[in-house]
């Protein structure tokens, strides 16, 4: 046995803000690692963030405590929700600008990056921040994930669980593409207990693009109403954290380079221990295929012009 000192699966979160703050919260819950570090350039509010979580850590068998960015940069998962939130109204890509000097900053503080370690992106807009992700942390494109629209795809669950009164657990159905204003639901493969969705009685007069629609529109209401969305995306990740953990291939939709279409969009993926392991298209109609194409085009131009 070697000299070394073993230790257990490690997970880190840049930026403690509402998001990040949550996400530590759920990850610390379900003991999804053994020790969680957080890390934010607002040092008074990183300590507050994590003496409070230690406060709740009786519960659970992950350990807290603040990390350096060098630190974070050699834990297994280092997620990012480290930049400038949507004030009510605006868009989730009006954050551009703001948010890719924060990620470039980010990522240059993590290195060098653990060969091995999972970079999970948060921060929006999701699709073009992994993209930038991907080209300058220096990890394989398969370790470099969005959340994509895997909490989009929860919020169109939810909703056709209360229409069709079943466990949304039971609702197979995908938002994919873009986590934001552009994102598609695929209601032409939907789902539920191996029936087409769009063949329930209860689908017949439902009007489909107004459902997407509020769907898309859920996160700019909890925005109105409490200056931020937090909850949701907590589990998202933790979920996510878990799957990499176990090396579960669960499947979600997350943001990663989709060849199809050349660009960075959400779609469904198998993921483990080594990241995205195979891409999954859902079959789309013409009108869906579409749609995505237009969300391809926007994230491939924004891609290349921050990128360059
Ligand atoms: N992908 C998704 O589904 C979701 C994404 N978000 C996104 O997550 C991001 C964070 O949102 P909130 O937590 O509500 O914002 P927040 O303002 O509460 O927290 C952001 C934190 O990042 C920190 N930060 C900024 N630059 C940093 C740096 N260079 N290094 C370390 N920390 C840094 C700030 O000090 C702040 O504490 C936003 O971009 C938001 O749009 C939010 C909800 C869901
Ligand atoms: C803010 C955001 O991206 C969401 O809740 O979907």
């Amino acid at each position: 046995m070697s000299g070394a000192k073993q230790r257990g699966s490690q997970m880190a979160i840049i930026g403690a803000g509402s998001v990040g703050s949550a996400i530590a919260f759920a990850c610390l819950m379900r003991s999804v690692v053994s020790e969680l570090l957080v890390n934010d350039f607002n040092e008074k509010v990183c300590q507050g963030q994590v003496l409070d979580l230690q406060d709740a850590a009786f519960v659970s068998s992950t350990k807290v405590r603040i990390g350096t960015p060098k630190e974070c940069g050699q834990a297994d998962i280092i997620v990012i929700t480290a930049g400038a939130r949507q004030r009510p109204g605006e868009t989730r890509d009006a954050l551009v600008l703001r948010n890719e000097e924060i990620l470039r900053s980010v990522l240059s503080g993590l290195q060098p990056i653990k060969s091995t370690a999972i970079l999970m992106l948060v921060a929006n807009p999701v699709n073009i921040l992994t993209c930038m992700a991907q080209k300058f942390s220096g990890l394989p494109p398969h370790q470099v994930i969005g959340t994509g629209t895997y909490l989009d795809s929860n919020r169109l669950r939810v909703a056709m669980r209360d229409h069709l009164d079943v466990a949304e657990s039971a609702v197979n159905a995908y938002i994919v593409g873009d986590h934001g204003d552009k994102q598609v639901a695929v209601w032409s493969s939907a789902t539920v207990g191996g029936k087409p969705m769009l063949s329930f009685e209860e689908m017949k007069n439902l009007d489909l693009d107004k459902e997407a629609e509020k769907v898309a529109r859920k996160a700019y209401s909890i925005i109105d109403l409490k200056g931020a969305t937090s909850f949701g995306i907590a589990a998202v990740v933790s979920d996510l954290a878990l799957s990499i953990i176990l090396n579960k291939l669960s499947v979600n939709p997350l943001s990663t380079y989709c060849e199809r279409f050349d660009a960075c969009l959400s779609f469904p993926v198998s993921l483990g221990a080594n990241g995205v392991e195979r891409i999954i298209y859902p079959d789309m109609n013409d009108k869906e295929i579409a749609m995505v194409e237009a969300s391809a085009k926007f994230a491939r131009e924004a891609c290349a012009k921050y990128i360059s």
